[in-house]
């Protein structure tokens, strides 16, 4: 049952290090003053939103975010304001970016791979259902919670932080074919997406890495896709890909068809750890 909305304000956290900063503003760790819960604090300041115009995007974001309940969904519990900059109360994720954890590793075991794409899955089939679509599901946007679940930490401010890699910022890596050609697109292009995300879970590289931008855009529309011989990946992991790096969008696997995959059948867990 819903805690009564209550009205927060700058004087009801302490604020701890910064996390990362973006475009519109900067992430710190933050406590709650009286209840020592700690949070992420993201805040925007006010003439970034009058300069690029996104009064109306940050509400729909904001609104949208707090009406999303789900594991693997960061959730976002308030926000205020004062003169010249807006909060964000966003759930803290222990864990960082996945990205911290897939540098690290340089990439992920079919089990780990697959219990992240589930969750992805599971995420975007609830956001599916409640009509939310194209969370853009950019892997900066990645987080992992103090178990290792991963949680999608988007509202379609990705927030860079220094330690990311030069190909993150602007990188094509991750649209898919209609999106780089400026077609219409709808909710396929997640399913789309997650090709990529299995595929540098598995591999450490996005399938169409290139020197150039016009390289990647150019192996993207080709679907120009190969696997590695290093390292080695089930044929079921494969295939899997291959049936999401489809340039027909409508020719994609379903997210229900990717949650009954033999692939994700066998290596996932469900319980997302
Ligand atoms: Cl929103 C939101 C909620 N929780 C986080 C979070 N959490 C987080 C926890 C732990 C560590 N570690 C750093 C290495 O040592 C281990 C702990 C980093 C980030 N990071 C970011 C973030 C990270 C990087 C850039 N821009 C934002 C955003 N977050």
């Amino acid at each position: 049952q819903e805690s009564p909305k209550r009205e927060w304000s700058l004087r009801d956290f302490e604020i701890g290090k910064p996390l990362g900063k973006g475009k519109f503003g900067r992430v710190y760790v933050a406590r709650e003053a009286k209840s020592k819960y700690i949070v992420a604090l993201k805040v925007i300041f006010k003439e970034q939103i009058e300069k690029y115009k996104i009064q109306h995007q940050l509400r729909r974001e904001m609104e949208i975010q707090t009406s999303l309940r789900h594991p693997n969904i960061l959730r976002l519990y308030g926000w205020f304001h004062d003169d010249e900059r807006i909060f964000l109360i966003l759930e803290y994720a222990h864990g960082g970016e996945l990205y911290g954890l897939l540098r690290k590793t340089n990439y992920l075991s079919e089990k780990q791979a697959a219990t992240y794409i589930l969750s992805l899955t599971q995420a975007l089939a609830y956001c599916h259902e409640k009509n939310v679509i194209h969370r853009d599901i950019k892997p900066e946007n990645l987080l992992l919670d103090h178990e290792g679940r991963l949680k999608i930490a988007d509202f379609g401010w990705s927030v860079q932080s220094r330690s990311k890699r030069q190909t993150m910022c602007g990188t094509l890596d991750y649209l898919a074919p209609e999106m780089v050609e400026n077609r219409p697109h709808d909710y396929a292009v997640d399913n789309w997406t997650l090709g990529i995300l299995c595929y540098e879970f598995l591999y450490g590289v996005p399938p169409f890495e290139a020197e150039s931008q016009t390289d990647t855009f150019r192996r993207i529309i080709k679907v120009d896709l190969s696997f590695p011989s290093e390292p080695q990946a089930s044929a079921e992991a494969k295939h899997l890909i291959t049936r999401l790096l489809v340039k027909d969008s409508s020719k994609r696997l379903s997210l229900q068809r990717i949650m009954e995959h033999p692939w994700i059948v066998k290596n996932a867990d469900p319980s997302g750890g």
